[in-house]
């Protein structure tokens, strides 16, 4: 067997992605190099709790009864910064998968939005993203991390220059901690304002001063250790205690985000369950917030130690939450497939949804400035709880906001929707697209907008189906305007806007007999619209079955097989289609019906049903209307 001496060094190469974020690192645009000293703390307190939570089914691992801490040191000649923790430790397999990939989803999509992100934009994007352990690469040449895992007698030391490749080599057991881990940075000249102990100290103070494992410095060799934080958790302070700042460095310190936090929710529960939140609502969008598998990153505590970010403690719609849950009515030793079952979670998750959401509705009506940010960022991730969650649904209709035609560049809620309805109206109207400005100008909502009736303008994606399974909003039914028959003579419209509408010519009327046995196929019907007052044609949807939005985005995830015809709406007193009814000539109105029909679609954002016959007809119209035709 080789002794630890005669080991050599293994060189590994660095995967590729690693390559590249320290390439990034090295040649950074952070704003804020300080950073890196919150991520190595961030990971010798996880380490610490890790450790605590392991020892509970393996007691063995920490007998020593040495608390846990962290321990930063400083040498100002060496040019040395080493964080070092008595926490989990790592093996060497541990270090290699640890130090060499990239585990880190968040960090994945960082460097996604990254690589997309334009130049001036990347500072500013970085600065949101914590981009963990490599962040070391900024300020230091080398990195050695030497490593023992708790329980285990051989210790490791991995070290590298951030160029492309990393060594791992088997050291003497006195020379690692006795367990844990210490991350050493060798500084480069210009980061040697690491080794100031005020400098050190304030970056600790402000960024880790609530991490829940004890924080000590010392700034020269032999010098005794001066306690920078005590590792008391701030949610068990008392909320007197605790500033405004207090608050935002413990927020950013979890989230691993740099915004301030709209508000916070800190209570504790008492009586038939016993648990602590402090929960945040970011300031901006955390990165994954997008990501198909919508999950939270709430953190349960049991007794201040840290159990699982995994457990489900909010609903999914609200997984932009940030924060901690510790309650002692859990065993200590709980699996964390058993947290899921968990009857006291169920109830915990139940109790902190209800506060969040009357913590919402507050700042909505005594901050509306704030709750506005709020919707801007969060608001297409509650509206999918309408959708999906049964039971607090009237509570998340009451909060949500919408752009509307009654205000441009505002939204609106429900309730003020509905206090502004016409006489007669008895349903709240909608349209559904992605883009706001398209939505605006649809053919489908000038007849509304002649009458003065505010329309909904949906352009979240999950606009597209919760309306549809919402059966109304304190008995008005939603309505989408792109479907079935626009009964708008039943409403009263605004003063000077009711003018009797002129019945169909009878030439109109023959024009349209002739234009649905034209198009045949392509639609449903033909027929006068209610709803149109400038454009000559409009699409909708028939009365039963999905509006057409809801069927355009069903039919591109493959959920539908065969789409339902359109109705073709024609605007009888459009004089574009007076003139079309009035030339009796077959060639021009099957050329006519066609175009319609075609503009109808682009209108809608589609595209003609066969470009190439659409430009023969388009041809065809401009020769004969240049006179040079027939
Ligand atoms: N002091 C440490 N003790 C034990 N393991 C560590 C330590 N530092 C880093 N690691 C290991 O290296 C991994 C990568 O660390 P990195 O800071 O890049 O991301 P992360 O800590 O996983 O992400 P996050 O900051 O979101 O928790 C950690 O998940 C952990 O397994």
């Amino acid at each position: 067997m080789t002794t630890v001496e005669e080991r050599q060094p293994e060189q590994h190469a660095f995967e590729a992605d690693v390559s590249r974020l320290l390439h990034m690192m090295v040649h950074s645009v952070y704003s804020d190099k300080d950073v890196f000293l919150r991520e190595l703390i961030s990971n010798a307190a996880d380490a610490c709790e890790k450790l605590r939570y392991d020892s509970i089914s393996q007691p063995g691992l920490s007998t020593d009864g040495i608390p846990p801490g962290i321990l930063v040191t400083l040498n100002e000649e060496a040019r040395t910064l080493v964080v070092e923790d008595n926490g989990i430790g790592m093996t060497r397999n541990e270090m290699i998968d640890a130090l060499g990939t990239i585990a880190r989803s968040g960090t994945k999509a960082f460097m996604e939005r990254l690589d997309a992100a334009k130049a001036g934009e990347k500072a500013e994007l970085i600065g949101q993203f914590g981009v963990g352990f490599y962040s070391s690469f900024m300020v230091a040449d080398k990195v050695d991390v030497i490593s023992r895992r708790a329980g285990q007698e051989e210790a490791w030391k991995w070290s590298s220059d951030g160029k492309g490749s990393y060594d791992i080599v088997a050291i003497d057991s006195v020379e690692a901690p006795t367990r844990g881990t210490r991350v050493v940075l060798h500084l480069m000249e210009d980061a040697k304002r690491y080794t100031d102990k005020w400098t050190v100290e304030k970056i600790i103070r402000d960024q880790s001063g609530h991490v829940p494992v004890p924080i000590r410095l010392v700034d020269k060799e032999a010098a005794e250790p001066a306690q920078i934080s005590d590792g008391a958790a701030l949610w068990t302070k008392q909320k007197s205690e605790i500033s405004k700042r207090d608050y935002d460095d413990f927020y950013r310190g979890i989230s691993g985000q740099y915004d301030e936090p709209l508000t916070n929710v800190h209570f504790r529960a008492e009586g038939r369950h016993e648990y602590t939140t402090l929960a945040f609502i970011p300031g901006s969008q955390p990165f994954d917030l997008f990501d198909p598998d919508r999950k939270g990153r709430m953190k349960l505590y049991v007794k201040r130690v840290f159990i699982t970010d995994d457990a489900e403690l909010l609903p999914r719609y609200l997984r932009f939450v940030r924060g901690i849950v510790d309650t002692s009515d859990l065993p200590l030793n709980i699996s964390r497939e058993m947290i899921q079952e968990s009857p006291v979670l169920t109830a915990i998750r139940k109790g902190i949804t209800s506060r969040i959401l009357n913590a919402l509705e507050k700042m909505a009506d005594s901050e509306p400035e704030t709750f506005a940010k709020f919707w801007g960022l969060f608001g297409a991730i509650v509206k999918e709880g309408i959708y999906e969650d049964f039971e607090r649904r009237p509570q998340l209709l009451k909060l949500a906001r919408f752009h509307t035609t009654a205000v441009e560049g505002a939204t609106r809620s429900l309730a003020d929707y509905v206090a502004g309805m016409k006489e007669g109206q008895s349903s709240i109207y909608y349209i559904s697209g992605s883009n706001l400005e398209q939505l605006n100008a649809s053919p489908q909502l000038e007849g509304f907008r002649a009458k003065g009736i505010e329309v909904m303008l949906l352009t979240d994606s999950v606009d597209s189906f919760w309306p549809t399974n919402v059966p109304d909003f304190e008995g008005k039914s939603f309505k989408s305007v792109t479907q079935g028959l626009a009964d708008l003579n039943e409403i009263a419209g605004e003063a000077g806007s009711d003018e009797e509408k002129q019945e169909a010519s009878s030439e109109v009327v023959a024009f349209i007999d002739f234009a649905r046995g034209a198009l045949g196929q392509e639609v449903a019907d033909v027929r006068v619209s209610g709803r149109l007052t400038e454009s000559a044609v409009c699409l909708v949807a028939s009365e039963h079955g999905p509006d057409r939005q809801l069927e355009k985005i069903l039919q591109g995830a493959g959920r539908l097989q065969t789409a339902s015809k359109p109705i073709l709406e024609i605007n009888a007193q459009s004089q574009l289609v007076m003139n079309i009814a009035s030339i009796d000539d077959n060639t021009f109105r099957e050329d006519a019906a066609w175009l319609l029909l075609d503009e109808a679609r682009i209108l809608d954002g589609d595209k003609p049903v066969n470009p190439r016959a659409f430009a023969e007809r388009q041809a065809r119209l401009f020769t004969l209307a240049m006179g040079q035709g027939k």
